[in-house]
């Protein structure tokens, strides 16, 4: 396995540590995530009894390839853990994410989170936000437009595509990624987009992360907002 594979491993394993019997966890989407859920399904055969709540179809998918339960987020009143990976960790601990495309669900799951994990390799921590692309969910109709407006707050957005095919996420949407320079005030910035038209979520997850485990040649790290 290749070492980047490898640090995303043991930190999506790692994060399977902060589950309990009986909980309802929040299960995020990307890479990372995966490594998280086959270590989950392996607890689930040997006895484990949780509830998941996917935040993307893909992982949807793999919950159900691994035989994890699920439950319909209509009948859910609390989610006990949620455990997502990230694009961009900050040094407070806001994130970037939607790099997958999922970021509108993923927010509306961690948001709900008595306890939200970030899962990630080395690479995505950072001393400020904004290298990465900001990734910006769309409706469709005046995408252009919008992107026009989200270009006046000082970015590049570019409509996110996929073999050859304007990328569509699961709820229907686009995604605009945005390229800005160094995101020093992430919340800010976030209202910013959030307040323009047409736009229905921005990929900054800003004051949510409680633990950020990250994977690296030593094993794993451990941040904690009060660190
Ligand atoms: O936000 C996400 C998807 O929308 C992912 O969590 C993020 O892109 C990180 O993915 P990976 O673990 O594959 O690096």
């Amino acid at each position: 396995m290749e070492q980047l594979e490898m640090y995303k491993k043991l930190a999506g394993e790692k994060a399977v540590e902060y589950i309990e019997d009986g909980m309802t966890i929040g299960l995020g989407s990307g890479s990372t995530v995966y490594w998280m859920m086959k270590k989950v399904s392996e607890l689930v055969k040997d006895g484990l009894t949780i509830q998941g709540v996917p935040t993307s179809k893909r992982t949807e998918g793999w919950a159900k390839e691994f035989g994890i339960p699920l439950v319909d987020f209509s009948n859910v009143e609390k989610i006990d853990v949620a455990i997502d990976g990230a694009d961009e960790i900050d040094s407070e601990l806001q994130l970037a994410k939607g790099g997958g495309g999922s970021l509108v669900r993923e927010k509306i799951v961690d948001i709900l989170a008595e306890k939200f994990i970030v899962i990630a390799d080395k690479t995505k921590l950072v001393k400020t936000l904004g290298k990465f692309p900001l990734p910006v969910e769309v409706v469709p109709f005046g995408y252009e437009v919008t992107a026009k407006r989200i270009a006046n707050l000082g970015a590049t957005p570019v409509l996110r595509m996929k073999d050859g095919k304007v990328f569509v996420s699961d709820n229907g949407n686009y995604i605009l990624d945005c390229q800005f320079q160094a995101i020093e005030q992430p919340e800010l910035l976030h209202e910013e987009i959030k307040g323009l038209v047409g736009v229905v979520e921005t990929g900054l997850f800003v004051n949510m992360a409680d633990i950020v485990i990250i994977g690296n040649e030593q094993g794993t790290e451990i941040i904690t907002k009060n660190r």
